[in-house]
């Protein structure tokens, strides 16, 4: 990640513009530029070999017009405040663009579980979730996995919630294994959700998907069933990378069988068949769609010039600075903007946390059906936004639509004294 970009600043600049451009009062930027709570914990663990190291965690609760908060929580060495400010503050919107009950949070513990054992992270994971407990619950604060978490983490922070509080509470945690209160379709909702608004986004600018090239940044969870689902809609997928290398070939890669090279070796780089690539190269290789599935400030000015894709599908989170968008539009590339793009995940989380509350369990095919329902809608939401207007970019349709539902949720809550309402004519949909 490139540590001059701060995506905090970033987020807040995003909002600005949307604020500015629906005509809102400042009441409602000075509301939305932060996070309503933010908590600190230092967690202390003990490491196999008997010590006992101290990590750094938080968790940032944005704003709760909409519903209790939700959001992901990240193990990564590169975790700081402001990234998981920004991360707290992109879950608010992309709640609320998909019209789901929730306000947004998120969470970060500052650690390299690849340099770590099954039972430290399972330590890790307990002790972090006993430090942040105070202010989580089903009707108040829900995380989920996000990078380098996974369903076995979100099993051992559950159990430990509810060791504290006496009993189950499945309903605290979303993305947890099926056995104990996950909902189908999880693993695969982020991808699924992306692949459903490329391929809607295809429609409207007449690209046809049958053989269109793919590359994919990010190898994990939502970059590797991206490309499987974009494969299963007749695109080559030409090129992945991940944190260790990458792989290009022409003729386009298998993903079953580039999934089962990643599980034996751990990477993508030096599948047999294919030419060794860099990020930079994947980022900027003739495709037709660029999937971006890794981490955030990937796609900056110096690189945005240099894009041969048509769409961007932004899997990852704040994967696009402000001045790459403003390039990118300038050459007519169609950013779908991640608090759309990567919602599916959210949406999916949103259906486990119903089940939970109400005990009674969908089939895949439903959550599935369901889950494609309202992804299309909300991109449809975005681009009629988009294309009412000729001075905004898909980011900024899609701020503008989320924005719109949340401060009309905080004028009805009295939170902004005698602040205008929304502008009518722009017709948005506060359902
Ligand atoms: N898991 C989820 O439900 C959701 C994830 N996201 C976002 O999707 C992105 C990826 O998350 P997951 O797939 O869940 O994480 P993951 O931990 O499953 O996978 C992350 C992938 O990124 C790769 N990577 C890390 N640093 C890289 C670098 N510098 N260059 C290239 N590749 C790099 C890793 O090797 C790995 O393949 C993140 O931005 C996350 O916030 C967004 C919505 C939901
Ligand atoms: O599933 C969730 O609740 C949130 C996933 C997440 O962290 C994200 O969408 O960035």
């Amino acid at each position: 990640m490139n540590k001059q970009l701060n995506s905090y600043q970033i987020a807040q600049e995003q909002i600005g513009l949307a604020v500015k451009t629906l005509g809102l009062s400042s009441t409602v930027l000075d509301i939305l530029r932060q996070p309503v709570r933010e908590l600190t914990v230092a967690v202390p663990v003990e490491m196999d070999d008997g010590s006992v190291k101290v990590f750094t965690g938080y968790r940032v609760q944005h704003n709760y017009a909409l519903g209790p908060l939700k959001g992901g929580i990240r193990f990564h060495p590169g975790v700081t405040l402001d990234e998981v400010r920004a991360l707290a503050l992109w879950m608010t919107f992309k709640c609320a663009v998909l019209g789901l009950p929730y306000g947004g949070a998120k969470g970060g513990v500052i650690c390299n579980p690849k340099e770590m054992s099954d039972r430290e992270i399972q330590r890790l994971s307990r002790e972090y979730i006993r430090a942040v407990s105070p202010i989580l619950g089903a009707e108040k604060d829900v995380p989920a996995p996000d990078v380098y978490t996974n369903a076995q983490v979100m099993a051992w922070m559950m159990d430990e919630f509810s060791k504290y509080k006496g009993h189950n509470e499945f309903g605290v945690i979303t993305g947890k294994p099926l056995i104990v209160g996950g909902s189908a379709g999880r693993n695969e909702a982020t991808a699924r959700g992306c692949s459903f608004t490329v391929r809607e986004a295809a429609k409207a600018i007449g690209l046809d998907l049958k053989d269109a090239t793919v590359a994919v940044q990010g190898y994990g969870n939502a970059g590797s069933i991206v490309a499987e689902l974009l494969q299963d809609l007749g695109c080559k997928i030409v090129a992945v990378v991940d944190s260790t290398g990458g792989a290009y070939s022409s003729k386009g890669l298998n993903t079953q069988k580039l999934e089962e090279y990643k599980k034996e070796t751990g990477s993508v780089a030096h599948y047999p068949g294919s030419r060794h690539i860099t990020n930079a190269e994947l980022l900027t290789m003739p495709c037709d769609i660029l999937i971006p599935a890794a981490l955030e400030n990937q796609i900056t000015e110096e690189i945005a010039p240099k894009v041969k894709a048509k769409i961007i599908g932004e899997a990852a989170n704040g994967p696009t600075t402000p001045g790459a968008d403003r390039i990118l539009t300038n050459k007519g590339v169609l950013v779908l903007p991640d608090i759309l793009a990567n919602a599916g995940g959210v949406t999916v989380s949103y259906f486990e946390w119903v089940q939970n509350n109400m005990g009674y369990y969908w089939t895949e095919e439903e959550v599935n059906g369901k889950l494609e329902a309202m992804m299309v809608r909300a991109f449809d939401e975005v681009y009629q936004m988009y294309r009412s207007r000729k001075d905004i970019d898909m980011r900024t349709a899609a701020y503008m639509v989320a924005i719109a539902r949340v401060s009309e949720a905080m004028r009805v809550r009295g939170w902004l004294g005698e602040a205008p309402k929304v502008e009518k004519e722009r017709k948005i949909s506060l359902a």
